[in-house]
């Protein structure tokens, strides 16, 4: 079985999730998907308000191990992926089983600033969303779902978030094929991305 790869990058809190999920409920049992955020390295021992750490680094990320993993995926094998708690910034002491599909679909901020991983994708999809709504939603999100406080969120965005989007999220988007503006729930591009793994799927 030759899977189709697909990467779905862009800023925080863009829609990334929200477009996968879109893509897994039309395909279901075909779509797997992995989030490069599970390879975060464990800094488990800092806490966000220590200030010192920078998530939004290319350096963050066990990326040779996505990039072994999505290989063996790649050729019909099953992998042990890592599993990361965003609450204690942990990779925690277990792994879960992920099964090869047709569709494999890998999200994360950073997905196209690593030439190779970008070269493993046959699509690559930028999801652009203004920085303003981002903030927003990820002030929202992280509070009621990553355990942080109003004030965390604000001093780790000024501090890291935003200047490393500048610097490494917002120039990797000229290496997409599909830019997607409005992200998340952008009807037109998600049909046009639906017709792409449908051809896809009609040729295995
Ligand atoms: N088009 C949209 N309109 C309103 N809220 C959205 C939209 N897309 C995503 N969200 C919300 O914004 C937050 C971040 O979206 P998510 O898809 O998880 O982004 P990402 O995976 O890029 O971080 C979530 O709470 C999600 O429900
Ligand atoms: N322990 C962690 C790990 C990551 N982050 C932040 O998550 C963002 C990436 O996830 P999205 O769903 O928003 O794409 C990234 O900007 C990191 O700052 C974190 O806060 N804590």
């Amino acid at each position: 079985m030759s899977s189709l790869l697909i990467g779905i990058a862009g800023g925080t809190a863009s829609g990334k999730t929200t477009l996968a999920k879109i893509l897994k409920d039309s395909f279901q049992d075909k779509v797997t998907i992995l989030k490069h955020d599970y390879y975060y390295y464990d800094r488990s021992h800092f806490k966000v308000a220590d200030h010192k750490i920078n998530f939004d680094h290319p350096d963050s990320f066990e990326t040779d191990l996505l990039i072994k993993q999505l290989k063996e995926l790649k050729i019909g094998k099953a992998i042990e992926r890592p599993v990361y708690s965003y609450k204690t910034n942990e990779r925690l002491d277990k792994t879960k089983k992920v099964k090869p599909a047709p569709i494999i679909i890998v999200e994360g901020i950073l997905l196209f600033h690593y030439e190779k991983l970008k070269e493993l994708f046959d699509l690559k999809i930028y999801v652009d969303t203004d920085a303003d709504i981002r903030l927003l939603r990820r002030i929202s999100r992280d509070i009621k779902e990553r355990d942080r406080t109003f004030e965390s969120v604000k001093s780790q965005y000024l501090r890291t978030v935003k200047p490393m989007h500048q610097k490494y999220v917002e120039p990797s988007k000229y290496q997409a094929d599909i830019i997607i503006p409005h992200g998340g729930l952008n009807e037109i591009a998600n049909d046009l991305i639906i017709k792409k793994i449908k051809d896809h799927l009609r040729q295995i």
